[in-house]
């Protein structure tokens, strides 16, 4: 069964239809990549999938949102579980004005978990998991806005990690990063997808090519072509996507 399935979904921000009738199956344990030009629906798909966009007033959603085949959409399903079993990483890394440890144990204390003990070793596990334990397990003290912005971002997965996520959406994680912090984050990408599922958004051609599993390519709120990202990249089927992948638009 895929970890997230969704059927005819449309999308509108007031009267402006921003996702047309989009049809997808994620798998779990895989990365998916989201690629495309400049407001072509990707961050609103992508925010729709933790009902990110219950926040926007006059935004508007139809069809069928399945999380191991359970509608996230019903009315009874609980909203704060749902961003509990699908975390988020945003495009600028946005630690909270607080120290490291504070960041991380942030999620799980909102959760009820108060032990010490238990948060100490939520914190370790969730840095070591974020591959970024050895920068920083002396300075746990510190605040995380005085770190780089590549190591900041690593604080953000790890705060994503601290509440046992499924899934993990990633809105451009990197665009913001150097290109050694970029690898890094790849690399970690790598790694986390023997545990979770991702889903990235990624105005990086090259880095959906080099990390994912599998690509969606969308053109003004449809998904023009969704395969295995070496057919999407080396033998796409739809003249749109080779002109896009081969770099003659967007
Ligand atoms: N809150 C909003 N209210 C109204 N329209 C919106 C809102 N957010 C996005 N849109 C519009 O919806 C469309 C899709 O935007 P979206 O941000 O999802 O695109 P994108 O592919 O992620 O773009 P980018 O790569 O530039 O981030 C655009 O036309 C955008 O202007």
């Amino acid at each position: 069964m895929s970890k997230l399935s969704i059927s005819n979904m449309n999308l509108w921000y007031s009267d402006f239809q921003a996702l047309k009738n989009l049809n997808m199956e994620i798998r779990e344990n895989e990365i998916t990549a989201f690629i495309g030009p400049s407001g072509c629906g990707k961050s609103t798909f992508l925010k729709s999938l933790n009902r990110m966009n219950d926040l926007v007033p006059g935004c508007r959603i139809e069809g069928s949102l399945l999380l191991d085949g359970e509608d996230m959409y019903a009315s009874d399903f609980d909203v704060n579980q749902l961003r509990k079993r699908v975390g988020m990483v945003f495009q600028h890394p946005n630690p909270f004005p607080m120290s490291i440890y504070d960041n991380i144990a942030y999620g799980p204390r909102t959760h009820g978990i108060k032990d010490k003990a238990t948060l100490d070793e939520i914190v370790e596990r969730s840095l070591k998991g974020a591959a970024i334990w050895d920068e920083v397990k002396d300075d746990l003290n510190k605040n995380a806005l005085r770190i780089s912005g590549g190591q900041q971002q690593r604080i953000c997965i790890a705060r994503a990690l601290a509440v046992e996520p499924e899934v993990l959406l990633m809105d451009e994680p990197t665009s913001a990063l150097d290109p050694i912090s970029t690898a890094k984050i790849e690399d970690l990408v790598q790694e986390l997808k023997g545990k979770y599922t991702i889903v990235m958004v990624t105005h990086n051609m090259q880095q959906a090519a080099r990390v994912s599993d599998r690509t969606a390519f969308f053109l003004t709120g449809e998904i023009v072509e969704f395969d295995d990202t070496t057919d999407i990249f080396s033998n796409p089927k739809d003249k749109r996507t080779e002109d896009y992948v081969s770099g003659r638009f967007g």
